[in-house]
């Protein structure tokens, strides 16, 4: 067999990943982008010293002292002019307000009570400096808040905006192209004819795609033919950096795909996978330009993007790690392996326990629609036993 392993196909993929150029955009646009650079604090958070409680502050030296403490005047959340308080003093203060100086402690509301504006202490925990949070006490100046290559998740986004960013370095997403091949293929909409079947490779992937927050630059449906493919692809690859092609890459007489990128000097880096499905994937490089060319079977196509094209792109965008989706689940039943192939198969996990679909044949997509995880199932013939731990895969 000269198919090349599921490891060795990551490997030359992985390989391949590509920087594209950093752009500068607006932070309310970054969500889900990945940072191209450090990102440095341009001032202290919090930027000064406030109270973390509705409540009072006042002088711990004070209640130390037994003094009697009187509420003198209020400050704010939002005041800037905050006179400072004098021994014997408190003020009443709201969550968010800064600290008055001469004050170093704040006590929250519900354990005080007052009496003739005096506070009567209903808390015998009182500790200096509670309930305030210091300046600086998330973040100084200075201090490295995100590193590059960081995906911008909202709680990256809201820290971000916490030090007055609007805008940031990001690396810009690789444009997509997507060909679809096939004389039976009908669009969804239309009345279906004998022997037809709707194209659903394109909503599937451009679906996938979506979760990548990456709308493919252009689609193009083909028909199985030589001259037509080769115009598909020649015409696709002026406006993508990447491009996905389903169908006709099969040894079947009127599979051109292969021929037509080679025709166009693409350089395969790869052909055939040893996996179950998408067996026929082929890789291939034109210059900066790629493609993946995967076997036409919907859940071949599926299986093929999330094991190999995901993170080829996620890679691209800045993700560090290729593996990322990875992580172990138990088999709910047994499971008879009968061959040497990789298997990647259609499947569900609840609290660890994974249990494999039915209907794994790669025309059939109903499984897909019910799982949310890939199982990866590698080595020889044999039974797996219940209970076995095995790779999954987050779809
Ligand atoms: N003699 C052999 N025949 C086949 C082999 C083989 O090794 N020797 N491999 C089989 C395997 S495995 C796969 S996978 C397919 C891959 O074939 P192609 O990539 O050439 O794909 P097509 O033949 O064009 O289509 C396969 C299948 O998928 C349906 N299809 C295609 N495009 C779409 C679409 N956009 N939407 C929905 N369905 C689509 C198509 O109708 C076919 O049924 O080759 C096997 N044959
Ligand atoms: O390699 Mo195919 O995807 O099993 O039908």
């Amino acid at each position: 067999m000269n198919f090349i392993t599921v490891k060795k196909a990551k490997e030359i993929i992985e390989k391949e990943i590509f920087k594209t150029v950093e752009n500068k955009i607006s932070l309310k646009d970054s969500l889900h982008y990945y940072t191209a650079q450090n990102i440095y604090a341009p001032l202290d958070v919090p930027n000064f010293d406030n109270s973390a409680m509705d409540g009072y502050a006042f002088s711990y030296k004070d209640y130390e002292e037994c003094k009697k403490i009187k509420v003198s005047y209020t400050i704010q959340a939002g005041d800037s002019n905050i006179p400072s308080l004098r021994s014997g003093e408190a003020v009443r203060i709201f969550t968010g307000a800064p600290i008055p100086h001469g004050a170093d402690t704040v006590i929250m509301q519900e354990k005080i009570s007052l009496k003739n504006d005096y506070l009567i202490f209903n808390d015998s925990q009182i500790k200096k400096g509670q309930n305030i949070r210091l300046r600086g006490s998330q973040s100084k100046k200075g201090d490295l808040l995100i590193s590059s290559n960081t995906k911008i998740t909202a709680g990256v986004l809201g820290f971000l905006a916490g030090f007055g960013f609007t805008h940031l370095y990001v690396n810009t997403y690789p444009k997509i192209g997507i060909i679809v091949t096939g004389n039976e293929l009908t669009e969804v909409g239309n009345p279906l004819e004998f022997g037809q079947i709707y194209e659903t490779n394109s909503w599937a992937l451009q679906a996938a795609l979506q979760e990548l927050n990456i709308l493919p630059t252009i689609l193009i449906k083909v028909k199985d033919n030589n001259e037509l493919t080769l115009q598909a692809i020649k015409k696709a690859w002026e406006k993508a950096d990447i491009l996905l092609i389903t169908g006709g890459i099969s040894v079947g007489d009127y599979d051109f795909v292969q021929e037509a990128l080679e025709n166009l000097g693409t350089k395969k880096l790869f052909y055939k996978i040893q996996q179950k499905p998408g067996k026929p994937m082929y890789f291939g490089k034109k210059e900066n330009q790629f493609v993946f060319a995967l076997p036409g079977n919907p859940a071949s196509v599926l299986t093929c993007f999330y094991q190999y094209v995901q993170p080829f792109i996620e890679g691209i965008k800045g993700r560090k790690n290729f593996y990322e989706e990875k992580y172990l689940g138990a088999l709910s039943s047994d499971f008879e392996k009968n061959n040497n192939l990789t298997l990647f198969l259609k499947a569900y996990e609840k609290d660890g326990n994974v249990k494999i679909l039915s209907a794994q044949e790669s025309y059939k997509l109903d499984s897909f629609s019910k799982s949310n995880c890939i199982a990866e199932i590698d080595g020889g013939p044999r039974i797996l036993k219940q209970g076995e731990k095995i790779s999954l895969w987050k779809i």
